[in-house]
C-alpha cells in the first residue's frame, strides 16, 4: 500500500521522503496489529476451554489456569493495541517534522493561486488519518481472511455463513464507498471554498463595515455554508445509511451464528463451547469492514488531500533541485522574450519582453493602467515566473540560483508595500533573525538600509522606533509610512538589482526627494535599478525610459532618446489629422501625458488616458 501511496514525479521528493522515514512505524504498527488480532482469539478459546474442559469436568484448577492466562493475553492485547496507535501517531509527528515547513515553502513558491493554498489544512488531513482510527482498521483488513478461516476450522457452515455475510457486508461497503466518494468531495471543496471566502471577509472587515457591504457579505457567506453544509450533510446521510444497514447486517449474523452453532451443537457436531466462540469469531471477522466504513470519509479526505499536496510538490519541483554555487553577481540585467499568461486568461498580459540593463543604470517604466507594468515589475523581482523567455542576473536564469538566494540580490518594493506583523526592525532585516542571522548583523543592517531609503529619522520617530511593533498586514504605519519602511526592506543587504513598483504612490515631499536620494545612491554603488511609476517626479533623473503598451514595450531606450519620440507621437490640437492619439504636448522636458504617465517636472497638464 505503502507503494502505491510513494509519489513518483519529480518535486515529490520530499514527501517519499517522509513517507520512508515513517516506513519502521508502519511496519511495527503492522506487526503489533498481527499480534493484536492473534490475541483477539482469547476469549474465543477462553470461552472454549471453560465450556468444554472445565463446566463438564468441574475443573477448578483448570479455570484458574486458563483465566489467568486469557487475563495475560488480554492484558497484551491492550498493551499492543495502545503501542500501534502511539506509533502511528508518532508517525504523524514524524511526517509534520519533515513536511510542514516545506509545504510552506512550497505554497510560498507556488504561481498560480489553486485550492493548494490551503496546503497546510490538506497536509493536517493526512497527518490526522495516519494517528486515527481509520489506519487501525487498515492493518485489521487483512486479518478477516484468518477469522474466516477459523468459523471453517469450526465448523463448515459456519465458515460459510460468515463467507456470506462478510461478502454482503464487503458489498455494502463498497456501495457505500462508490456512492459517498463524489459527494464528500463535493463536501469537501465547497468546505474549503466557505472557509476561504470566510477568511477573505474577516481580513477586510474594516473595508467591508465602511462600505456597508455587511448585510450582503453576510448573506453571501450563510450562502456558501448553506451549501457546503448540505453538501456535507448529503454525504453524511448517503453514508448513514448504508452504515445503518451494515450494523444490522452485523447484528443479524452474529445472532445468526449463535443459532446455527447451537443447531450444530444440539446435533453434536461442535462442542458446546463452539457456540458463542462461533459468534465472537464472526464478529472479528466481519468488525474491520465496519470500522472501515465508519472512518472511510476521513480515508478517503486525507487521499485527496494527499493527492493535492502530490501535485503541490510536483508543480514546485524547482524549489529543490540542486544548484552550482555561483558568484555573487553585480547587477546586470537582461530581460529576454518574456511572455506572461495568467490562468484562465485570453491573451497574455506580457508579450515577448526584451530589454537590458547595466549595474548602476536606472530605468523608469511607465505606461497606462493595465499596460503590463506590475507584472513586468513581478517577473524582474523573481515574484512571477513568465511561461515563456528568460530573466538573467549576470548571465544566470533566475532559476539557476536557489529561491532565497536569489532574492538576497533583489530588492523587491511591491505595488502594495506588504509588511509583516512583527517589529519594523524585523521586516527591514526580511525577518533575518529567524534563519540564523545573529541580532546584531540584523540590526546593523537594518539601520543601514533605513538610512539608504531616507527612513532612519521617521522610524526613530515612531513611539519605539526600530522595535515599533505592526499587526497583521503591517498595521500601525501610514501609507506612506509604510513605503517608505517596505523600501528600506528592499534596500536591506544592497541589493545589486533594484525593483521599485510606483514607490512614491502614497509620498509626500520628503518622502519623494528620500526616495529619489536612495535611488541614485543604490545606482551610484552599482546597482541596477528599475523604477515603475504613475507620478513622474522619480523619473525625472533616470538613465533610460521604457514604455509599456497592452503588454508589449512600445518605446524603450535612454531617456532623452524615449521622451523625444514620446514628444514626436503626442496629438497636436484637435482638427489636425493623422496625429497619434494619446498625449498632449508638453513643456520642456517632458512629454506631458503620455498614458499612465503624469507630467514631469516642470510639466502642468493633467495626465490623460488613451483613447
Ligand atoms: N492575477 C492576475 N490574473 C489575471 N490577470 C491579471 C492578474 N494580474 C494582472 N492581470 C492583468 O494583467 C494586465 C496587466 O496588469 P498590471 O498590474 O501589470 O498592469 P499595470 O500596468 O501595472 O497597471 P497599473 O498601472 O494600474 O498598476 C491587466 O490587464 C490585468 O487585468
Amino acid at each position: 500500500m505503502l507503494k502505491n501511496l510513494l509519489p513518483s514525479k519529480p518535486g515529490t521528493e520530499p514527501l517519499a521522503e517522509a513517507l520512508r522515514a515513517c516506513k519502521s512505524h508502519f511496519l511495527w504498527a503492522a506487526i503489533f496489529s498481527a499480534l493484536v488480532n492473534l490475541l483477539y482469539l482469547t476469549p474465543t478459546l477462553y470461552m472454549m476451554q471453560v465450556y468444554d474442559r472445565v463446566v463438564p469436568t468441574g475443573g477448578l484448577m483448570t479455570l484458574v489456569l486458563v483465566t489467568v492466562v486469557a487475563v495475560f493475553a488480554l492484558g497484551a492485547l491492550a498493551g499492543l493495541d495502545w503501542l500501534r496507535g502511539r506509533l502511528m501517531l508518532r508517525a504523524g509527528l514524524r511526517l509534520d517534522r519533515m513536511l510542514a515547513g516545506k509545504v510552506l515553502a512550497r505554497v510560498v513558491d507556488l504561481q498560480a493561486k489553486a485550492p493548494s493554498t490551503q496546503a497546510l489544512r490538506e497536509f493536517d488531513n493526512v497527518r490526522g488519518a495516519i494517528g486515527g482510527q481509520g489506519m487501525l482498521a487498515l492493518f485489521d483488513a487483512p486479518w478477516t481472511p484468518i477469522y474466516l478461516g477459523c468459523c471453517f476450522l469450526l465448523h463448515p457452515m459456519l465458515g460459510l455463513l460468515t463467507l456470506v455475510g462478510g461478502g454482503i457486508l464487503f458489498t455494502l461497503a463498497w456501495l457505500n464507498e462508490r456512492d459517498t466518494r463524489p459527494r464528500l468531495s463535493k463536501a469537501i471543496s465547497s468546505q474549503n471554498q466557505a472557509y476561504s471566502a470566510q477568511e477573505g471577509i474577516a481580513g477586510q472587515a474594516e473595508v467591508v463595515r465602511a462600505l456597508g457591504m455587511r448585510q450582503s457579505s453576510i448573506a453571501r457567506q450563510v450562502e456558501q455554508r448553506r451549501q457546503a453544509t448540505a453538501a456535507q450533510a448529503d454525504a453524511q446521510l448517503a453514508g448513514g445509511r448504508y452504515s445503518g444497514a451494515i450494523k444490522f447486517l452485523r447484528l443479524t449474523l452474529q445472532s445468526a451464528s449463535l443459532g446455527l452453532a447451537a443447531y450444530l451443537a444440539v446435533k453434536g457436531e461442535i462442542s458446546p463451547g463452539s457456540i458463542i466462540a462461533a459468534s465472537v469469531l464472526l464478529s472479528r471477522a466481519v468488525a474491520p469492514i465496519e470500522q472501515l466504513v465508519g472512518a472511510w470519509p476521513s480515508l478517503v479526505q486525507a487521499m485527496a488531500s494527499w493527492k493535492t499536496l502530490t501535485e503541490l510538490f510536483a508543480g514546485t519541483a524547482s524549489v529543490e533541485r540542486e544548484r552550482t554555487n555561483l558568484p555573487d553577481p553585480k547587477g546586470r540585467l537582461q530581460v529576454e522574450g518574456v511572455t506572461v499568461k495568467f490562468p484562465d486568461t485570453e491573451a497574455p498580459q506580457l508579450r515577448g519582453v526584451a530589454f537590458a540593463l547595466k549595474p548602476g543604470e536606472t530605468l523608469g517604466v511607465v505606461g497606462a493602467s493595465g499596460s503590463g507594468k506590475t507584472t513586468l515589475a513581478r517577473v524582474i523581482a523573481g515574484a512571477l515566473r513568465p511561461q515563456a523567455g528568460a530573466v538573467r542576473l549576470d548571465g544566470a536564469e533566475f532559476e539557476a540560483r536557489e529561491g532565497d538566494e536569489l532574492a538576497r540580490w533583489i530588492g523587491y518594493l511591491p505595488q502594495v508595500p506588504s509588511l509583516f506583523a512583527g517589529s519594523i526592525k524585523d521586516n527591514i532585516s526580511r525577518f533575518a533573525t529567524s534563519v540564523g542571522v545573529d541580532q546584531e548583523t540584523a540590526d546593523r543592517g537594518a539601520v543601514a538600509a533605513a538610512q539608504a531609503a531616507g527612513a532612519h529619522e521617521l522610524i526613530l520617530r515612531l513611539p519605539n522606533g526600530y522595535d515599533s511593533m505592526l499587526g497583521p498586514f503591517g498595521q500601525g504605519l501610514s501609507a506612506g509610512q509604510a513605503q517608505r519602511v517596505a523600501l528600506a526592506r528592499a534596500l536591506y543587504n544592497d541589493p545589486v538589482l533594484l525593483v521599485l513598483d510606483e514607490p512614491n504612490s502614497n509620498l509626500d515631499q520628503e518622502g519623494e526627494a528620500a526616495l529619489m536620494q536612495a535611488i541614485l545612491g543604490a545606482a551610484a554603488r552599482g546597482a541596477a535599478v528599475v523604477v515603475i511609476a504613475h507620478r513622474a517626479g522619480v523619473l525625472a533623473r533616470v538613465d533610460r525610459l521604457l514604455m509599456m503598451r497592452d503588454g508589449m514595450i512600445q518605446l524603450e531606450g535612454p531617456r532623452e532618446e524615449v521622451l523625444e519620440k514620446m514628444r514626436a507621437t503626442t496629438p497636436r490640437p484637435a482638427g489636425q489629422p493623422g496625429q497619434p492619439v494619446h498625449a498632449a504636448p508638453a513643456g520642456g522636458h517632458a512629454p506631458a501625458a503620455q498614458p499612465g504617465m503624469a507630467p514631469m517636472a516642470g510639466a502642468t497638464q493633467p495626465p490623460r488616458r488613451a483613447q
